[in-house]
């Protein structure tokens, strides 16, 4: 993976004249996560094409090898990785796996211990013992492992030892857990479910689930693998006993919550934006992205055909449609809709980027059911907030979300705006950036977590004619 060194604070650049650009946009952190996790579990090597290269991904490829995994990149080109899984069929115990600031990692990872012959020590960035992690490890405890926490408990950093003897008496465990701070300890209970002897039966006692499309996604997936999980009713799943094998060659879709700040871009500059390879049909929270900023005011087509029509049409003939991509055009005169009262809780992710535009906006948005945003990287309803606030813009947490309402965008103002660690954080600022002349952001760097050159793409993007 290249780096490249960015001045910090960075000078986010301004849009000087509406956009004409075609961007794309890297694969997708939350697939090549699963894919890389649901290889190492089959016995073949699978070959991932289009895997995204970003710190997030080389964390679980760097804590896979240090279970016994093969992650090998093709000689022709970075984005074609090999998994092979360890020979003997078990992971190797008695290492450290390091985190960094991946939920994807520090959530998916440990369920991996279970099959390991040793305990496991996991680590991560000082910010990420911040992050919930004690509703995976209640699951794992209720599956028989063993937990040491050397800090909090339910934080970084923990070692687990997995149980004695892998029961083998074919009986569905249960387990049940709270996951309204993060869908991911779902995830991460069902992508190893189908490796136990009598499957599991799992079920989340909270009172609120955010991001079901990346717990559907984790469905699907294992389903690509050969895995069978049911949701009988809303909080409950059932996963099957199977040998998980995902087909020795793997495609792996952009990230469209990363096609946010550049489709957004031309919104707050005008203009077009098109995202080559765009999946008609996918289990990506980022397939809302669309809808939600038709909403906003923006004009979308997929190949040429409005959106809503195409997306008639992909699911009137599924078939025809599954894999297939097409181009996506965002057009805009720069006129920005706030969103009203809109519950973002299938998205949380794509949060931040909407609250950009949200800032840039002619009426007031209201973002909800994202509460367990205060979990995230960083408390992102109260970086949010802090940041807009910072260059003279109005909004207010709630307890589930935030308020953004509209201000001339003449009132708004030059600062150096913090990232907090944060690659959501820094490319809001860089939005505000281009409507916002003086705008610089501290760390831009840490945008690599899920795109490997951020602010080349985004130079490009505005060099465009
Ligand atoms: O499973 C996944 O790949 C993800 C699930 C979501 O987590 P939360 O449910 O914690 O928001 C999302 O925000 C994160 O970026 C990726
Ligand atoms: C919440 C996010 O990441 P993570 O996978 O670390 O939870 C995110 O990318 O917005």
């Amino acid at each position: 993976m290249t780096e490249h060194a960015y001045p910090d604070p960075w000078p986010a650049p301004t849009a000087s004249r509406p956009l004409n650009a075609t961007v794309t946009i890297p694969g997708s952190k939350s697939l090549s996560n699963r894919f890389l996790i649901l290889a190492a579990l089959g016995t073949k090597p699978v070959t991932l094409r289009g895997l995204l290269r970003s710190r997030d991904t080389e964390l679980m490829m760097d804590a896979l090898r240090t279970l016994g995994v093969h992650c090998e990149t093709a000689s022709n080109a970075e984005t074609t990785v090999t998994v092979t899984p360890p020979a003997d069929g078990h992971f190797h115990g008695s290492d450290t796996v390091y985190c960094g600031l991946a939920g994807t990692v520090m959530r998916f990872v440990p369920g991996l211990v279970l099959f390991a012959d040793g305990p496991i020590r996991f680590d991560g960035d000082e910010q990420a013992y911040q992050r919930p992690m004690g509703p995976i490890l209640d699951g794992l405890e209720q599956l028989g492992a063993t937990i040491a926490y050397e800090g909090e408990t339910g934080r970084l950093p923990f070692t687990i030892t997995p149980p004695l003897h892998v029961h083998i008496d074919g009986l569905r465990r249960h387990v049940a857990i709270d996951s309204s701070s993060s869908s991911q300890f779902i995830s991460g209970l069902l992508l190893i479910g189908s490796r136990l002897s009598g499957g599991l039966d799992l079920t989340h006692t909270g009172e609120h689930l955010p991001s079901m499309p990346h717990i559907r996604m984790t469905m699907h997936d294992v389903e690509a693998a050969g895995g069978h999980i049911s949701m009988p009713e809303q909080g409950h799943w059932i996963v099957e006993p199977a040998s998980l094998e995902l087909p020795a060659d793997v495609i792996v879709e952009p990230d469209l919550s990363n096609a946010a700040p550049f489709l957004e871009a031309a919104m707050i500059a005008s203009g077009s934006v098109s995202i080559p390879n765009w999946p008609y049909i996918t289990t990506q929270p980022g397939g809302l992205l669309p809808g939600i900023l038709q909403h906003m005011g923006a004009s979308i087509t997929l190949d040429g055909t409005p959106f809503d029509e195409a997306m008639r049409q992909a699911q009137t003939q599924p078939h025809a449609y599954t894999h297939r991509s097409g181009t996506l055009t965002l057009t805009s005169n720069g006129t920005i809709h706030g969103l009203g009262d809109y519950d973002m809780s299938a998205a949380g992710e794509i949060a931040p980027s909407i609250a950009a535009a949200a800032a840039l906006a002619d009426t007031p948005s209201a973002l909800h059911g994202i509460g367990h945003l205060r979990g995230h990287e960083t408390n992102r309803l109260a970086a949010l907030v802090t940041e807009i606030k910072r260059i003279g813009g109005k909004a207010e947490e709630l307890s589930d979300g935030l308020t953004i309402e509209p201000v001339p965008r003449a009132s708004l103002h030059a600062a150096v705006m913090e990232s907090y660690a944060d690659h959501r954080m820094a490319t809001f600022a860089a939005m505000i950036g281009l409507a916002v002349p003086g705008i610089e952001i501290r760390n831009i760097a840490t945008t690599r977590k899920t795109i490997p050159d951020f602010p080349g793409m985004w130079a490009d993007m505005l060099a465009q004619r």
